[in-house]
């Protein structure tokens, strides 16, 4: 049976993803919850392996083969990581899932063909586990761009694309929460700090644990 709660954080590079799971699994432990943090492509030793593949390996996939490398990587997570997380009664806090493959493989790659966002769907039933709770985090990309700027991590395949290719992965993310509602709530980072995200957050994590 599982019984955990199974969070995940989504939105473009530099909104924020990374700041707030390690904001939310400090406050979450602080309160007496066992969380595991995590983030994808990764998240376990195989599907790291994978994920050098996908962000620096040295020759492109093509599109489906980038989107069956994502997802075998997120069935090793899942598999080996998260199943077993939530088994075991922890709160899993994860940094991207399948809306990062529809937003950034089928919205921004392939511009919304119906037909990869079907393999995408078809791929996510097979998974057979849906976030409990999704935070689309969203700034203007003026602000993300500076932000990354100062963080000045080397960039990898997906930092270096297009503007029109992140342009439609907003709105591709946009898309997935308007579908969505009931699962995914949209969070401007923009103009707030990160303890006020965080405690938003937090709030709306309290009270999905205290009334299920
Ligand atoms: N609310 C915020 N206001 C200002 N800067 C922020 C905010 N949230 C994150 N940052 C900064 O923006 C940069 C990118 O944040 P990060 O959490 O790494 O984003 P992501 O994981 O979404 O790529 C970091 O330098 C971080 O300190
Ligand atoms: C999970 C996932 C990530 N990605 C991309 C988005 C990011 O550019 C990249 C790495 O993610 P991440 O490490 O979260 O980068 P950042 O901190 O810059 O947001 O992988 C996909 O294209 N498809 C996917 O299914």
């Amino acid at each position: 049976m599982m019984s955990g709660l199974f969070v995940t954080l989504e939105g473009g590079e530099g909104v924020g993803k990374s700041t707030q799971l390690r904001l939310l699994r400090d406050a979450l432990q602080s309160q007496g919850y066992s969380v595991l943090a995590t983030r994808e492509p990764g998240g376990s030793a195989g599907a790291e392996d994978l994920r050098q593949l996908l962000l620096f390996g040295h020759n492109p996939l093509s599109l489906r083969a980038e989107i069956l490398t994502h997802f075998a990587a997120r069935f090793d997570h899942v598999d080996q990581v998260i199943r077993p997380a939530l088994a075991d009664n922890q709160i899993v806090l994860c940094d991207r899932f399948t809306d990062s493959t529809k937003a950034y493989q089928g919205y921004g790659r392939a511009e919304g063909d119906p037909a990869v966002l079907e393999l995408i769907d078809v791929l996510q039933a097979q998974l057979n586990l849906v976030p409990d709770m999704t935070f689309l985090l969203e700034a203007p990309r003026e602000v993300t761009r500076r932000r990354l700027a100062v963080r000045g991590v080397p960039t990898d395949r997906y930092e270096q694309a297009d503007e029109g290719f992140h342009a439609r992965i907003a709105a591709g993310f946009r898309a997935i929460a308007q579908q969505q509602p009931a699962r995914m709530r949209c969070i401007a980072t923009a103009d707030r700090t990160e303890e006020a995200v965080n405690s938003q957050i937090m709030k709306e994590i309290l009270s999905r644990l205290s009334h299920g």
